[in-house]
């Protein structure tokens, strides 16, 4: 134990705050990698890439993963440099297993032989999601909220083969899987109609989850959206929407940091919805102007956010994933910074004085509140990251880039 740590652990617990219990609890906490960040959304059913349909990547940068070997490699480099437990948070377009013989809805758990192998032997979770879009039936725009009763049928079961996948994940690996399902359906322009796509989409859904599908090996969510690059006047998949339908149905919502007004407070939306929905996924990301996928900063919005969640007595309901795609910048620099920073605000969110800031809020001493919520930010969390950090053998701040650099040159720089 570090002198700095045992110096933090003094200095925390003068504020009432035990520096282990926090630890204890982000060594419990897993976050979920998202495939995606490796190879800009492409996947692996065609090598001409472009998600489309309001997911975009922008940038060129060398290097990204073209197969399942390379995206493995990546991702063990990656975990390598991220203290504490993972997930992988995976698509369905990241078939590997005689995938090319099967569309979309006909997947099924074998065609991700190699993945439950992988994550088997890490000891990793997988958390799933249907892709809905980059296909020839989301051409239009339109999935689960099409006009066309086939098309709607194809991702209906799609997202039904994507559930089971979840759960076969599930089963094989011994940790449930979230299954959360995402939808660009939208226009560019103002609808004549706002009304029939979210019908359908309702309609949609309930053929979705009419399929029995073990809750002990899969967790449904549904992920809400305000806009996207080219859907900038309508979501059929909204905030109203998805709350409504999560609520209703008792299923898990999924809360993007990077799809609400850019003025919004996500971190107060996690005390409503755990009154009313069963749990909560998160896609950890940074939403930037008009895009909603910037790597995750250490910002007030991050740390609010997991403040909240570290506080929610409700962390066996939540699961934390992140989204983001940067493809201007070293991919795996990226996942790195953006993995870290997800733990340090939910870290920091665990060391908060919890019990000496209610018990002078219930007194109504708000001036003291105040004054304690400003002078604990003084408090050195960042020995206590250090600590986290050496506990799990991972570098420190400041020390794991030099390996980013090395992979860079030996792997990364021979994809051409
Ligand atoms: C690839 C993901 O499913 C996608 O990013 C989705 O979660 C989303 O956030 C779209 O904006
Ligand atoms: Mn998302």
């Amino acid at each position: 134990m570090s002198t700095a740590y045992q110096s933090a652990k003094e200095q925390f617990a003068v504020w009432g705050v035990d520096t282990e219990a926090a630890l204890a609890t982000l060594a419990a906490t897993p976050v979920s990698l998202h495939c995606w960040q490796g190879d800009d959304v492409d996947g692996f059913e065609n090598a001409s890439g472009n998600a489309g349909s309001g997911c975009v990547a922008t940038g060129n940068y060398p290097g990204k993963a073209r197969n399942f070997a390379e995206l493995t490699a990546d991702l063990d480099q990656v975990a390598k440099l991220i203290p504490g437990p993972l997930r992988l948070n995976l698509h369905a377009n990241y078939a590997t297993d005689n995938a090319a013989k099967a569309d979309r809805d006909a997947l099924t758990i074998e065609h991700f032989a190699s993945w439950v192998d992988w994550a088997k032997q890490r000891g990793w979770g997988v958390d799933f999601n249907p892709t809905c879009f980059g296909h020839r039936h989301a051409a239009d725009g339109f999935t689960l909220s099409n006009k066309d009763a086939g098309v709607r049928r194809f991702w209906i079961d799609h997202c039904i083969a994507s559930r089971r996948i979840g759960a076969g994940f599930g089963a094989a690996l011994g940790k449930p899987a979230v299954t959360n399902i995402w939808i660009p359906d939208g226009y560019k322009d103002t609808p004549a109609d706002r009304f029939a796509p979210r019908a359908r989409l309702q309609e949609s859904l309930d053929a979705v989850f009419a399929a029995k599908v073990n809750p002990a090996h899969n967790l449904d969510a549904v992920e809400s959206k305000l806009f996207g690059i080219g859907v900038e006047s309508y979501t059929t998949g909204s905030h109203e929407f998805y709350l409504g339908y999560a609520v209703k149905n008792q299923i898990g919502y999924c809360l993007d940091a990077g799809h609400f007004h850019p003025t919004e407070n996500i971190a107060d939306k996690i005390s409503s919805l755990l009154l009313f929905v069963p749990h909560i996924l998160f896609h950890v990301s940074r939403g930037v102007r008009w895009d909603s996928d910037h790597v995750v900063a250490l910002d007030d919005a991050t740390k609010d956010m997991l403040a909240e969640v570290a506080q929610s007595g409700a962390m066996d309901r939540i699961a934390i994933g992140m989204d983001f795609f940067d493809a201007s910048i070293n991919r795996i620099a990226a996942w790195i910074i953006g993995a870290r920073n997800t733990k340090k605000a939910l870290l920091m969110g665990l060391l908060q004085p919890r019990t000496k800031l209610v018990a002078v809020e219930t007194a109504g001493d708000l001036a003291s509140r105040l004054a304690l919520q400003e002078d604990a930010k003084s408090l050195p969390w960042g020995a206590v990251w250090a600590e986290f950090c050496v506990r799990n053998n991972t570098a420190p701040d400041g020390s794991w880039l030099p390996a980013v650099k090395a992979y860079e040159r030996d792997v990364l720089s021979a994809r051409k």
